[in-house]
């Protein structure tokens, strides 16, 4: 088993739309392909991005781990029974570096962790929910995942009849519950925001049948605490879907305040990058097991070894996978959704394309898709993505 090669590039996912925190209009994501061969000499080549929200890292990933994993050898590539040794290539990524501090190398790993786990599922010849299924569930997998529609941007000259809109055309594609953004009125007194978006979710509700269930709310992580809490007192009464990311994704103490004040369902993840961090928030965000959901993405926060650590860690800790949305709306995240019995993975129908979205012909049925039986990932059955990937 040898690294036969890896490539790297960076592609512009940029766009004109806002969350509350930030715009995307330099959003750019990692792309890597690696190229493994195996001692039969059979090379397949894995590939890996990163998802929204962090940019791309080709800076780490030229100067320290793509040169760490290139230097792995057989004695770390090739496990016991022949399979590629993700978890030993992932511990020579790793090598002299200082604990804590996650951030953009999680991300530079991440990218690199995506890759591998494609490859080696490639190699067995079987997809990866599959190969997750059989190696840490018993050979059981989920027959599909739920998928939520995440969207709401804010956008230049949206209104609230264009919301509307959007949220309509998820629900013709087969979703049955859709994310919008709020929070995002720039520089508005805390009250006026609040009104401007008790309308926007107001009719977004009316859309939904007055049905909570179906609508979950992103601040992006905007708010102070008493930001948070008025919202919050606003807002459950609509017994909502979730109440996402209200407050800064380190500041637990003040999410385990607004949890003793906010019953309905929160959720909060897809900013902390390390199951250090993930425990952090369980130990501390005073987050309820029974009801709150959990947004880590792997492909932000150094990639599946990791995230298999971090669901350890929830079990140790009384909470199950089900618990469990990822942030980043990718095939990654969908396959280990399926494969580990996660709660659902994120979807982002209109925008992030072509790093979101899932295989171009599994639909979307009642709000749950299920997964092509294609050896990796599944990159190569999704065309927009793979038009990418194909050139690196
Ligand atoms: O707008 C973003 O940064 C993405 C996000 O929060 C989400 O998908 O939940
Ligand atoms: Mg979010």
């Amino acid at each position: 088993m040898r690294i036969a090669s890896i490539r790297q590039g960076v592609v512009p996912i940029s766009s004109a739309i806002a969350n509350a925190y930030i715009d995307f209009s330099k959003m750019t994501a990692s792309v890597v392909a690696v190229t493994v061969e195996d001692g039969a000499g059979r090379r397949v080549t894995g590939y890996g991005f990163n998802s929204n929200g962090r940019y791309a890292q080709p800076g780490l990933l030229a100067e320290r781990f793509i040169p760490r994993l290139e230097a792995c050898d057989e004695t770390v590539l090739a496990a016991a029974d022949g399979t590629l040794n993700v978890h030993g290539a992932w511990a020579a990524m790793m090598r002299n570096e200082k604990p804590g501090g996650h951030g953009d190398r999680s991300v530079a790993v991440g990218v690199l962790d995506m890759a591998l786990w494609d490859a080696a599922a490639k190699l067995e010849g079987k997809p990866l929910w599959r190969l997750l299924a059989d190696r840490y569930r018993g050979g059981e997998a989920d027959e599909a995942a739920w998928v939520y529609a995440a969207g709401g941007y804010y956008y230049p000259g949206k209104d609230v009849e264009a919301l509307v809109e959007e949220m309509k055309r998820y629900l013709g594609l087969g979703y049955t519950t859709v994310k919008m953004k709020i929070g995002g009125a720039p520089g508005t007194a805390i009250r006026d925001a609040l009104k401007e978006d008790l309308a926007r979710i107001e009719a977004v509700l009316k859309l939904l049948g007055g049905d909570g269930s179906r609508l979950a709310v992103d601040v992006n992580g905007r708010f102070g605490l008493h930001a948070a809490l008025a919202y919050g007192a606003a807002l459950a009464p609509f017994n909502l879907r979730w109440y996402e990311e209200p407050l800064d994704p380190l500041d637990f103490a003040t999410h385990a305040t607004l949890a003793e004040h906010y019953a309905p369902p929160l959720a909060t993840g897809e900013n902390l990058f390390s199951m250090l961090d993930a425990r952090n928030l369980i130990r501390h965000g005073g987050l309820r097991p029974d009801r709150d959901i959990l947004q880590f993405d792997p492909a932000l926060s150094y990639g599946l070894v990791e995230y298999l650590r971090t669901l350890e860690m929830l079990q140790a800790h009384g909470w199950s996978p089900r618990r469990c949305v990822p942030h980043g709306g990718h095939q990654f995240a969908l396959n280990i959704a399926v494969g580990l019995g996660l709660g659902g993975n994120e979807s982002y129908p209109e925008v992030f394309a072509p790093f979101g979205g899932f295989a171009t012909d599994t639909p979307v049925v009642e709000g749950r898709i299920r997964m092509p039986d294609l050896p990796g990932i599944g990159f190569e059955a999704k065309n927009d993505l793979w038009a990418v990937l194909k050139d690196l």
